[in-house]
């Protein structure tokens, strides 16, 4: 099992390249179903998650032509409708597959996600809309089996705003027969851009990026291209990265537009922020301050940054309060950071981050995604070595982390 081994204590200066969204670029091969045309991507960025969607895709007869972060979609040949139990229980997101599937073909069967180490995460919301639309709906052997001859547009308003609920829910719209307006729609930049892709296929869509989507149901799609937006959560983990060792570093490829309050926060940090229109440069030469935040669905604080910034704080100024609103066991990063020396006290929802001065490197455990880019932080800022293991964690949804950081010059080596 590959690790990462990190000596801490190196400035970080240099440029960093931001990949396409993970999180944008799983819903938007999924959208490669919807149309028996050829969708052209682009900018999609090379992600173990990418791997095993493009897996779960080819299976279902997806055609996939991949050349560098581009890709060819065709979906004139789907010939399975079904996410085995296998795909499914290494990436939740293959869930995003029972809307088009079902809105195109009348039939789905979707291996039900269980939880994971984040929380309990349940898909009723996706159930729920389908089932509004028509889907008759059950459940059975773990598997969510959906049929519907034809998807019929409805009011859905979902009890929480939920990504790829709205996700699942927009791209079965598209196809469906009449009117669906989704109530309470996710505005997460990576819902607007699978929206802005659908509209290129022909997807009649109106309030995108708004909290109510009306989406009027057409007989097909066509073919489009598209450019997968930037991934904020990557450059927001380099931003935390750079303020906790120090240095000086340019993220290009990328937006500043879409992390307002990541942004702000890393000002009260005492980061020095520069940026332009696809570039934000970030200098750091003091010990950051604490901050404080809540994490709240877009344009909130996003879930994806707190553990990050939980080990952000651990070194700074002073003592952060950071809540966690959005799952319910979002801190298994808390004890590996401690192992490395921090400070960190959880009380129910809210984790209370008292600053020191120093960390000290140690052999800590990855839990899951953003915990493992919040070791890898810790790890950067911390004195002496650290091994960082499962990092299979951080391979989902980074591309090549440790190549990107040792170019700034970090001094961080994959071990077998
Ligand atoms: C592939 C992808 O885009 N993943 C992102 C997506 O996950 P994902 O789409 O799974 O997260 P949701 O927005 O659906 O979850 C938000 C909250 O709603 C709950 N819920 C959701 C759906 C449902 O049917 N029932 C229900 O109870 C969840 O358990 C969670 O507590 O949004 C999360 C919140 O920004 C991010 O952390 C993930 O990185
Ligand atoms: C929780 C995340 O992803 P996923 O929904 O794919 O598990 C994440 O990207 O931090």
């Amino acid at each position: 099992m590959d690790k990462l081994l990190i000596t801490g204590g190196k400035r970080l200066a240099g440029e960093i390249a931001i990949s396409g969204a993970k999180n944008a670029a799983l819903p938007i091969l999924c959208a490669g179903l919807l149309s028996a045309d050829t969708v052209q991507l682009s900018n999609v960025p090379h992600l173990q998650d990418v791997a095993t969607m493009l897996k779960l895709l080819r299976q279902m007869g997806l055609g996939i032509e991949q050349d560098g972060d581009r890709i060819a979609l065709n979906g004139g040949a789907i010939d399975k409708l079904e996410a085995p139990y296998e795909m499914v229980k290494t990436m939740r997101a293959s869930i995003l597959v029972l809307g088009p599937l079902l809105a195109r073909f009348g039939e789905a069967k979707v291996s039900l996600p269980g939880g994971c180490a984040i929380g309990s995460r349940p898909v009723d919301q996706h159930i729920k809309g389908l089932q509004a639309m028509g889907a008759e709906i059950t459940i059975e052997a773990g598997y969510i089996h959906a049929r519907a001859k034809k998807l019929k547009g409805a009011r859905i308003t979902t009890d929480m705003i939920t990504v790829t609920g709205t996700e699942n829910l927009l791209m079965a719209a598209t196809l469906a027969e009449g009117e669906t307006v989704l109530e309470n729609a996710a505005r997460e930049p990576e819902v607007t851009d699978l929206a802005n892709l659908l509209v290129a296929m022909g997807a009649k869509i109106d309030g995108v990026g708004t909290d109510r989507l009306v989406i009027q149901g057409v007989d097909r799609l066509h073919g489009a291209s598209h450019a997968v937006i930037a991934d904020r959560i990557e450059t927001g983990t380099f931003l935390c990265a750079v303020a906790a060792a120090g240095g000086d570093i340019t993220l290009t490829n990328t937006r500043a537009d879409i992390l307002d309050v990541v942004l702000e926060r890393l000002r009260e940090a005492g980061v020095i922020l520069t940026f332009g229109p696809d570039w934000i440069r970030a200098q750091m030469a003091a010990r950051p301050k604490a901050v404080s935040f809540r994490t709240t669905e877009y344009p909130g604080f996003p879930t994806d940054m707190q553990a990050q910034f939980m080990a952000l704080d651990s070194i700074a100024e002073g003592v952060g309060r950071i809540s966690e609103t959005i799952f319910e066991n979002r801190f298994m990063h808390v004890q590996e950071l401690n192992r490395l020396g921090a400070a960190i006290e959880i009380d129910g929802h809210t984790a209370l981050v008292k600053g020191v001065e120093k960390l000290v490197g140690a052999p800590v455990m990855a839990t899951d995604l953003r915990a493992s880019a919040s070791l890898v932080i810790a790890a950067l800022a911390a004195q002496g070595q650290t091994l960082v293991d499962r990092i299979y964690h951080l391979d989902r949804g980074y591309d090549r982390m440790e190549v990107k950081l040792s170019a700034v010059g970090a001094d961080i080596v994959r071990v077998k």
